[in-house]
Protein backbone atom coordinates (compact mmCIF):
# COMPACT_ATOMS: atom_id res chain seq x y z
CA UNK A 1 0.00 0.00 0.00
CA UNK A 2 1.46 3.24 -0.86
CA UNK A 3 2.05 5.96 1.77
CA UNK A 4 0.34 8.49 0.09
CA UNK A 5 -2.45 8.05 -2.83
CA UNK A 6 -4.14 10.83 -4.85
CA UNK A 7 -6.87 9.89 -7.08
CA UNK A 8 -8.93 11.93 -9.50
CA UNK A 9 -7.84 15.46 -7.14
CA UNK A 10 -9.52 18.66 -8.13
CA UNK A 11 -8.55 21.56 -6.10
CA UNK A 12 -8.32 24.78 -5.66
CA UNK A 13 -8.99 28.47 -3.33
CA UNK A 14 -12.30 29.07 -3.48
CA UNK A 15 -14.96 28.54 -6.36
CA UNK A 16 -11.40 28.50 -8.51
CA UNK A 17 -10.10 25.01 -10.05
CA UNK A 18 -6.40 25.00 -10.61
CA UNK A 19 -5.52 21.21 -9.99
CA UNK A 20 -7.40 19.09 -12.10
CA UNK A 21 -7.74 15.32 -12.42
CA UNK A 22 -4.44 14.40 -10.54
CA UNK A 23 -3.79 10.75 -9.74
CA UNK A 24 -0.48 9.87 -8.15
CA UNK A 25 1.14 7.54 -5.40
CA UNK A 26 4.12 7.91 -3.21
CA UNK A 27 5.23 5.01 -1.68
CA UNK A 28 7.68 4.78 1.76
CA UNK A 29 10.96 6.28 1.21
CA UNK A 30 10.46 7.03 -2.22
CA UNK A 31 11.44 10.30 -3.81
CA UNK A 32 9.21 12.06 -5.84
CA UNK A 33 9.71 15.61 -7.97
CA UNK A 34 7.15 17.77 -9.33
CA UNK A 35 7.95 19.99 -12.18
CA UNK A 36 6.44 22.79 -14.14
CA UNK A 37 6.35 26.12 -15.56
CA UNK A 38 5.94 28.90 -12.76
CA UNK A 39 1.56 29.29 -12.22
CA UNK A 40 1.02 25.65 -13.37
CA UNK A 41 -0.82 24.54 -9.75
CA UNK A 42 2.81 22.48 -7.95
CA UNK A 43 2.01 24.84 -4.99
CA UNK A 44 -1.48 24.11 -4.94
CA UNK A 45 -0.95 20.17 -5.21
CA UNK A 46 1.41 20.69 -2.30
CA UNK A 47 -1.17 22.80 -0.44
CA UNK A 48 -3.64 20.29 -1.56
CA UNK A 49 -1.97 17.43 0.23
CA UNK A 50 -0.94 19.45 3.16
CA UNK A 51 -4.57 20.65 3.79
CA UNK A 52 -4.23 24.19 3.15
CA UNK A 53 -6.41 24.03 -0.75
CA UNK A 54 -9.73 23.34 -1.26
CA UNK A 55 -10.43 19.96 -2.25
CA UNK A 56 -13.54 19.70 -4.60
CA UNK A 57 -13.47 16.19 -5.99
CA UNK A 58 -11.14 13.04 -5.89
CA UNK A 59 -9.31 11.21 -2.68
CA UNK A 60 -6.22 11.48 -0.64
CA UNK A 61 -5.59 8.55 1.36
CA UNK A 62 -2.66 8.37 3.56
CA UNK A 63 -1.66 4.31 4.38
CA UNK A 64 -4.99 3.62 3.22
CA UNK A 65 -7.37 5.80 4.97
CA UNK A 66 -9.27 8.83 2.93
CA UNK A 67 -7.73 11.87 5.07
CA UNK A 68 -9.71 14.74 2.64
CA UNK A 69 -11.80 16.04 5.69
CA UNK A 70 -8.85 16.62 7.68
CA UNK A 71 -7.70 19.82 8.66
CA UNK A 72 -4.15 20.78 8.02
CA UNK A 73 -3.06 19.74 11.78
CA UNK A 74 -4.25 16.63 11.96
CA UNK A 75 -2.64 15.79 8.47
CA UNK A 76 0.77 17.06 9.96
CA UNK A 77 0.30 14.98 13.24
CA UNK A 78 -0.07 11.41 11.31
CA UNK A 79 3.50 12.54 9.66
CA UNK A 80 3.02 15.17 6.67
CA UNK A 81 5.52 17.12 6.84
CA UNK A 82 5.44 20.72 4.82
CA UNK A 83 8.47 22.95 4.13
CA UNK A 84 6.98 26.02 2.50
CA UNK A 85 8.71 27.97 0.03
CA UNK A 86 8.29 30.94 2.30
CA UNK A 87 10.48 29.14 4.87
CA UNK A 88 7.87 31.09 8.07
CA UNK A 89 10.80 31.49 10.75
CA UNK A 90 9.68 32.90 13.41
CA UNK A 91 11.91 35.82 13.22
CA UNK A 92 11.70 37.10 17.18
CA UNK A 93 12.54 33.55 18.00
CA UNK A 94 16.58 32.26 18.23
CA UNK A 95 17.45 29.48 15.76
CA UNK A 96 17.08 26.96 18.97
CA UNK A 97 13.61 28.22 19.80
CA UNK A 98 12.54 27.94 16.25
CA UNK A 99 13.07 24.51 16.23
CA UNK A 100 12.06 23.62 20.06
CA UNK A 101 8.74 25.19 19.08
CA UNK A 102 7.98 22.46 16.50
CA UNK A 103 9.18 19.47 18.11
CA UNK A 104 7.25 16.42 18.77
CA UNK A 105 8.21 12.83 19.94
CA UNK A 106 10.64 11.00 17.70
CA UNK A 107 13.73 10.06 15.87
CA UNK A 108 14.66 13.95 15.31
CA UNK A 109 15.28 15.85 18.56
CA UNK A 110 17.48 19.05 18.39
CA UNK A 111 20.56 16.88 18.76
CA UNK A 112 19.86 15.34 15.27
CA UNK A 113 18.98 18.50 13.55
CA UNK A 114 22.70 20.24 14.85
CA UNK A 115 24.09 17.46 13.90
CA UNK A 116 22.28 17.25 9.56
CA UNK A 117 22.87 21.12 10.13
CA UNK A 118 26.30 22.17 12.30
CA UNK A 119 26.24 25.21 10.97
CA UNK A 120 22.61 25.72 12.54
CA UNK A 121 24.73 25.00 15.86
CA UNK A 122 26.52 27.26 15.35
CA UNK A 123 23.67 29.99 14.51
CA UNK A 124 21.92 28.73 17.71
CA UNK A 125 21.16 31.83 19.67
CA UNK A 126 20.72 34.48 16.54
CA UNK A 127 17.39 35.61 15.82
CA UNK A 128 15.18 33.98 13.19
CA UNK A 129 15.29 37.45 11.02
CA UNK A 130 19.54 37.54 11.69
CA UNK A 131 20.08 34.64 9.01
CA UNK A 132 21.53 33.95 5.46
CA UNK A 133 19.06 32.43 2.74
CA UNK A 134 20.64 29.23 3.10
CA UNK A 135 20.46 28.91 6.86
CA UNK A 136 16.83 30.22 6.70
CA UNK A 137 16.26 26.82 4.52
CA UNK A 138 18.11 24.66 6.84
CA UNK A 139 16.43 26.08 9.44
CA UNK A 140 12.92 25.56 7.51
CA UNK A 141 14.33 22.11 6.95
CA UNK A 142 15.30 21.36 10.60
CA UNK A 143 11.95 22.47 11.84
CA UNK A 144 9.96 19.92 9.60
CA UNK A 145 12.14 17.47 10.56
CA UNK A 146 11.48 18.12 15.21
CA UNK A 147 7.87 17.32 13.55
CA UNK A 148 9.31 14.20 12.75
CA UNK A 149 7.48 13.59 9.59
CA UNK A 150 7.06 10.78 7.37
CA UNK A 151 6.80 12.40 4.18
CA UNK A 152 8.54 15.47 3.77
CA UNK A 153 6.98 17.81 1.21
CA UNK A 154 9.56 20.80 0.06
CA UNK A 155 8.14 24.01 -1.61
CA UNK A 156 11.27 24.94 -3.83
CA UNK A 157 13.89 24.48 -1.22
CA UNK A 158 17.19 26.09 -4.10
CA UNK A 159 15.20 28.93 -4.69
CA UNK A 160 18.04 31.93 -4.41
CA UNK A 161 20.71 29.80 -2.65
CA UNK A 162 24.42 30.20 -4.07
CA UNK A 163 25.98 26.92 -5.35
CA UNK A 164 27.77 25.98 -2.27
CA UNK A 165 24.56 25.93 0.00
CA UNK A 166 22.62 24.03 -3.11
CA UNK A 167 25.70 21.08 -2.71
CA UNK A 168 25.40 20.83 0.71
CA UNK A 169 21.37 20.95 0.90
CA UNK A 170 20.95 18.32 -2.10
CA UNK A 171 23.63 16.00 -0.09
CA UNK A 172 21.34 16.59 3.10
CA UNK A 173 18.18 15.98 1.38
CA UNK A 174 19.80 12.79 -0.29
CA UNK A 175 20.94 11.52 3.48
CA UNK A 176 17.68 11.61 4.60
CA UNK A 177 16.18 9.73 1.97
CA UNK A 178 18.88 6.80 2.39
CA UNK A 179 20.34 6.52 5.58
CA UNK A 180 16.63 7.64 7.71
CA UNK A 181 13.82 6.52 5.04
CA UNK A 182 12.07 9.53 4.22
CA UNK A 183 9.85 10.03 1.70
CA UNK A 184 10.34 13.41 -0.23
CA UNK A 185 8.32 15.36 -2.30
CA UNK A 186 10.28 18.46 -4.01
CA UNK A 187 8.60 20.87 -6.41
CA UNK A 188 11.60 22.64 -8.29
CA UNK A 189 12.42 25.05 -11.05
CA UNK A 190 15.62 23.82 -11.14
CA UNK A 191 14.68 20.57 -12.87
CA UNK A 192 17.63 18.85 -13.55
CA UNK A 193 18.64 19.31 -9.56
CA UNK A 194 14.93 17.39 -8.66
CA UNK A 195 15.29 15.12 -11.06
CA UNK A 196 18.71 13.72 -9.68
CA UNK A 197 17.18 13.52 -6.54
CA UNK A 198 14.09 11.69 -6.62
CA UNK A 199 13.43 8.25 -8.15
CA UNK A 200 10.14 9.42 -10.53
CA UNK A 201 8.83 13.08 -11.65
CA UNK A 202 5.98 14.73 -12.96
CA UNK A 203 5.56 17.09 -15.27
CA UNK A 204 2.38 20.19 -14.04
CA UNK A 205 1.13 22.36 -17.20
CA UNK A 206 -2.62 24.11 -16.36
CA UNK A 207 -3.30 21.42 -12.93
CA UNK A 208 -2.79 18.27 -14.99
CA UNK A 209 0.10 15.74 -14.88
CA UNK A 210 1.54 15.79 -19.25
CA UNK A 211 4.19 13.82 -18.48
CA UNK A 212 5.54 11.62 -15.74
CA UNK A 213 8.06 8.85 -15.28
CA UNK A 214 11.15 7.77 -14.01
CA UNK A 215 13.50 10.56 -12.78
CA UNK A 216 16.49 9.08 -14.52
CA UNK A 217 14.85 8.16 -18.19
CA UNK A 218 13.81 12.06 -18.25
CA UNK A 219 17.29 12.96 -16.79
CA UNK A 220 18.54 10.82 -20.53
CA UNK A 221 15.23 12.39 -22.42
CA UNK A 222 15.43 15.90 -20.59
CA UNK A 223 14.62 17.65 -24.36
CA UNK A 224 10.81 16.10 -23.63
CA UNK A 225 10.89 18.08 -19.85
CA UNK A 226 12.32 21.25 -21.03
CA UNK A 227 9.35 21.29 -23.80
CA UNK A 228 7.07 21.51 -20.67
CA UNK A 229 9.19 23.82 -18.48
CA UNK A 230 11.34 26.36 -20.57
CA UNK A 231 9.70 29.42 -20.53
N1 LIG B 1 -4.34 31.82 -2.46
C1 LIG B 1 -4.72 31.79 -3.74
N2 LIG B 1 -5.95 32.20 -4.12
C2 LIG B 1 -6.35 32.16 -5.40
N3 LIG B 1 -5.57 31.73 -6.43
C3 LIG B 1 -4.34 31.32 -6.12
C4 LIG B 1 -3.84 31.34 -4.78
N4 LIG B 1 -2.57 30.86 -4.79
C5 LIG B 1 -2.29 30.57 -6.09
N5 LIG B 1 -3.34 30.85 -6.88
C6 LIG B 1 -3.42 30.63 -8.34
O1 LIG B 1 -3.28 29.25 -8.60
C7 LIG B 1 -2.52 29.04 -9.79
C8 LIG B 1 -1.39 28.08 -9.50
O2 LIG B 1 -0.49 28.64 -8.57
P1 LIG B 1 0.64 27.81 -7.84
O3 LIG B 1 1.31 28.72 -6.85
O4 LIG B 1 0.09 26.54 -7.35
O5 LIG B 1 1.62 27.50 -9.04
P2 LIG B 1 3.12 27.04 -9.01
O6 LIG B 1 3.26 26.08 -10.12
O7 LIG B 1 3.50 26.59 -7.67
O8 LIG B 1 3.91 28.36 -9.38
P3 LIG B 1 5.21 28.99 -8.74
O9 LIG B 1 6.34 28.27 -9.34
O10 LIG B 1 5.12 30.41 -9.19
O11 LIG B 1 5.10 28.86 -7.24
C9 LIG B 1 -2.06 30.41 -10.27
O12 LIG B 1 -2.90 30.80 -11.30
C10 LIG B 1 -2.25 31.28 -9.05
O13 LIG B 1 -2.56 32.60 -9.42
Amino acid sequence: MPLLEIENLASGYGDAVVIEDISLAIDEQEGLAVLGRNGVGKTTLMLSIMGHAAQMSGALRWNGTDVSGLPAYARARLGLGWVPQERDIFPSLTVEENLLIAGRPGRFRLADIYGLFPRLSERRLNMGDKLSGGEQQMLAIGRTLMTNPKLLLLDEPFEGLAPVIVEELERTLQRLRRDEGFATVIVEQRAEDALRLSDRAIVLDRGRIVLSGQSSELLADFDRVQQWIAV
